[in-house]
């Protein structure tokens, strides 16, 4: 923009030579209307001028949105120090005295293009770079080696339940269990001291605690970086949905999809495991094994849908005397039922065996046919053990099994017991006495 034509002619002549396309004006008006209509990447700025100056022409391109990032260079006859830096302080990016030596115009145009081209590189990445972070489903945090948590992105803040920015120079001890975090510390702290050496930590599942306190379960993938400083970028993924379908699929495959108590494998894990625990404390075990009686003519009589369902009560009578954590009532097979009562002697397992059978027989389920009862009844036996490193859990099924057998031939609806003592430990003690 010049009100000289002879100057703006020179110019754009040399802009057009340089391969610039150029659009003029000779006033303040039409260069700022020309610059929101095309968005110039560059405007060069006569100073005086009749009516609006060139200092009110950049004044108004600067507080305009559309036009204060486009960069403007002076030119003026005036070159003393205040018009200078006058022309500095409304925001010019350089300032050319006049009379023009058209190659320094040329020079300064190039230098400034090439600023400007760079600089709004960098910022269209950076642009692109927060917009990512921003939307990306995954929580990305920074954390630096002490721990401290340097930034997160609001899908971060999302899954655990703050507000922008308040996890920011928060440990992340703050977020997950000591030993977790102490085993993070201790890594970052080796990466810190040898970056070059150290690798990365990779994926694992981590319990995250929640803002309000509950746990989330979700998977870390810690990448360790040198950015000036050891930094490390942690990608949370949630898998709370996952695991509760496994979880589920974990649980259904420990029950039993007619009367929904333990099934067999289950009971045997958890058998194996109180079994162990058996061991080492020295305090006897009670395995409780049921058999309805005359099942087979319940099923001829009524059928086998009234079979199910007279299973699915009894299941829920059985089930309801195993109270501690230490007891566990399964469905064994067919219409065998097992209860084990660990850290439980014999006495008071003959106790719960003996309640167990008059709750069933409490029930009054009609058994049209047996000869043992008018209501269905069942038959228990049971077999207590405090076992030793040479025995099995077998012996104590087949102990329990005999003494439910003595129960049917006995006349049903009835428990009885047996106390096997240690197998193992018998056969030493026997040895010992020969
Ligand atoms: N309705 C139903 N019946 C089952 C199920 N599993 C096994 N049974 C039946 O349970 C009956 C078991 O009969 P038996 O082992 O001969 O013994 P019982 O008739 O109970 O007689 P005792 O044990 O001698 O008192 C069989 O007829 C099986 O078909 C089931 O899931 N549902």
């Amino acid at each position: 923009m010049d009100d000289a034509p002879e100057n703006l002619s020179a110019l754009r002549k040399l802009m057009v030579q340089q391969g610039y396309q150029t659009f003029v004006a000779t006033s303040g008006e039409r260069a700022l209307k020309i610059a929101r209509r095309v968005h110039p990447d560059l405007i060069l700025l006569d100073v005086m001028m009749p009516g609006m100056d060139g200092f009110e022409t950049c004044r108004q391109l600067k507080s305009h949105v559309a036009t204060q990032g486009i960069p403007v260079i002076f030119m003026s006859a005036r070159t003393e120090t205040e018009d200078v830096v006058a022309g500095f302080d409304i925001g010019a990016v350089d300032y050319i005295s006049k009379p023009l030596r058209m190659a320094e115009v040329c020079a300064r145009v190039r230098t400034q293009l090439h600023i400007r081209s760079k600089s709004e590189t960098q910022e269209e990445q950076a642009e692109r770079l927060r917009t990512i972070v921003n939307n990306m489903a995954e929580g990305l945090l920074i954390i630096e080696a002490d721990g401290r948590i340097q930034f997160t992105n609001p899908a971060c803040d999302k899954y655990l339940g703050y507000q922008e920015n308040e996890l920011a120079g928060r440990a992340i001890s703050e977020l997950l269990n000591p030993l977790v975090a102490q085993e993070y510390l201790d890594y970052f702290e080796r990466y810190a001291a040898a970056p070059e050496t150290a690798h990365s930590h990779g994926t694992r599942e981590v319990i995250i605690r929640h803002r309000n306190g509950s746990s989330v379960c979700m998977d870390l993938t810690l990448t360790p970086m040198y950015l000036r400083q050891p930094l490390f970028i942690g990608l949370l993924h949630d898998i709370t949905h996952h695991k509760q379908s496994e979880d589920a699929l974990q649980r259904a495959a420990m029950v039993d999809p007619l009367t929904k108590i333990a099934n067999r494998r289950h009971f045997d894990t958890f058998l194996e495991k109180e079994w162990q625990r058996s061991m080492r404390s020295g305090l006897p075990l009670s395995l409780v094994v049921l058999d309805v009686d005359h099942f087979k003519l319940y099923n001829d009589t009524l059928g086998h849908p009234a079979g199910d369902a007279c299973l699915q009560q009894v299941a829920q009578a059985i089930a309801s005397h195993a109270l501690r954590p230490t007891d566990l009532a399964a469905r064994y097979g067919g219409e065998e039922f097992v209860l084990l009562f660990a850290e439980t002697d014999g006495d008071s397992a003959y106790l719960l065996a003996e309640s167990i059978r008059a709750h069933v027989e409490s029930l009054q389920i009609p058994h049209p046919r047996s000869t043992t009862s008018a209501w269905l009844t069942v038959s228990i036996g049971v077999a207590t053990i405090k076992p030793h490193q040479l025995d099995n859990t077998e012996s104590l099924f087949v102990a329990a099994d005999r003494a439910m057998y003595v129960a049917k031939e006995g006349g049903r609806n009835q428990v009885q017991a047996t106390q096997t003592g240690s197998a193992a430990m018998e056969a030493v003690k026997a040895l010992v006495m020969r």
